[in-house]
């Protein structure tokens, strides 16, 4: 557990040639507890952030507080225990070739004078958490991808950290070994509370694992908040782009647009339904049959499930008499968390 604050933070490269400001002014709260997501393009400072919640580096302007104590100041041997606190995961898995898996868990508890029958125990226990029991012997070169990224968690949590960064941790694996391992964070932070910090390019990871997201752009904050909100409202460029992303746009062709397809002679009525939060996974649209004895003809729709609750559009047609309908959307309008549109055929 650990609460974090940066405040006003910047952090300025300075060689003989020229000056690079990788953190500009930068403020955020990372609350005790959470999955927070800092998502940016390359060289945007996300790396440079997570240097210095680890100590590695100090801010050039501003403070870094971790349960309110300014890492930045932090010498010597408090620098040394406050950087034992916190576990670090990798893209590569930095694994020691050379060692057993065991031996590579083992690594940290050792370098902190654990004697060797106590973080034998340990290790163990660590990679039982990670799922990997039985693979004590292994050498890292005998391990998946994914495998290896469990030893890498499993070695971060050693010290029984408060906070755990996470270094672009899932971008060299496949997409169903991402969804393992960022299930198995998820699953480290609900039952052992530690607060992680995780970078990445990739929104999908946003979007499975995290509570609160940051997203920067040349050295700065540009949006951060609720992952739902930041999903559903993205305001800023960068973030529709990162948002974009995540659209799987109908095989390749372009998303229909509701205005386009109002130009089309049709019998019904067309609604775009946008919802977020809970609504998406409730059976909004069975519901809706229910309440008004409409027909529903399905032409679109797009679903992104997040960690709290879901945000979407779907764009149906609704065809029956013309009371069923106002009915139909009379129900909708209802409903909490879901806006309308709508458009009928102008030649009607
Ligand atoms: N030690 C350094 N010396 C000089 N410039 C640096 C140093 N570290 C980072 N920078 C510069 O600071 C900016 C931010 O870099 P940073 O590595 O934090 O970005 P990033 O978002 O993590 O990108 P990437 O995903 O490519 O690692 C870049 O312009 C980078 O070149």
């Amino acid at each position: 557990m650990s609460q974090i604050e940066i405040k006003e933070v910047s952090k300025l490269f300075k060689s003989k040639k020229q000056v690079v400001t990788a953190l500009n002014n930068v403020t955020l709260t990372i609350n005790s507890g959470d999955i927070y997501g800092i998502v940016g393009y390359s060289g945007a400072g996300k790396s440079t952030m997570l240097r210095l919640l680890n100590g590695l580096e100090q801010p050039s302007r501003g403070q870094v507080l971790v349960d309110y104590r300014d890492i930045g100041q932090l010498r010597g041997n408090d620098l040394r225990k406050y950087r034992q606190k916190v576990g670090m995961i990798f893209q590569h898995f930095n694994l020691l070739w050379s060692r057993t898996i065991l031996d590579n868990i083992r690594l940290p508890l050792e370098l902190s004078g654990m004697k060797k029958a106590e973080s034998n125990q340990k290790a163990s226990e660590l990679l039982a958490l990670v799922g990997l029991s039985g693979k004590e012997e292994a050498y890292p070169s005998q391990l998946s991808g994914g495998q290896k990224q469990r030893v890498g968690i499993a070695r971060a949590l050693a010290n029984d950290p408060m906070l755990l960064l996470c270094d672009e941790s899932t971008s060299a694996l496949d997409p169903q070994t991402t969804d393992e391992v960022l299930e198995l964070l998820a699953k480290i932070n609900r039952e052992l509370g530690v607060t992680i910090v995780l970078i990445t390019h990739e929104m999908a990871v946003i979007r499975k694992i995290c509570h609160q997201v940051a997203v920067m752009e040349n050295g700065q904050v540009v949006e951060q908040g609720d992952v739902l909100k930041v999903f559903s409202e993205p305001q800023e460029a960068v973030t529709k782009r990162f948002v974009q992303q995540e659209v799987v746009p109908n095989y390749g062709n372009p998303l229909l647009k509701l205005e386009d397809l109002a130009k089309e002679k049709r019998e019904g009525v067309l609604v775009q339904v946008t919802f977020k939060g809970n609504q998406a996974t409730q059976p909004l649209i069975s519901k809706m049959i229910k309440a008004s004895q409409v027909d529903v003809n399905v032409i679109q729709g797009q679903i992104q499930a997040l960690q709290k609750g879901s945000v979407g559009t779907l764009l149906i047609e609704l065809l029956g008499q013309k009371t069923s309908i106002e009915k139909a959307l009379i129900y909708l309008e209802k409903q909490e968390e879901v806006s309308l549109e709508v458009a009928v055929y102008e030649g009607n």
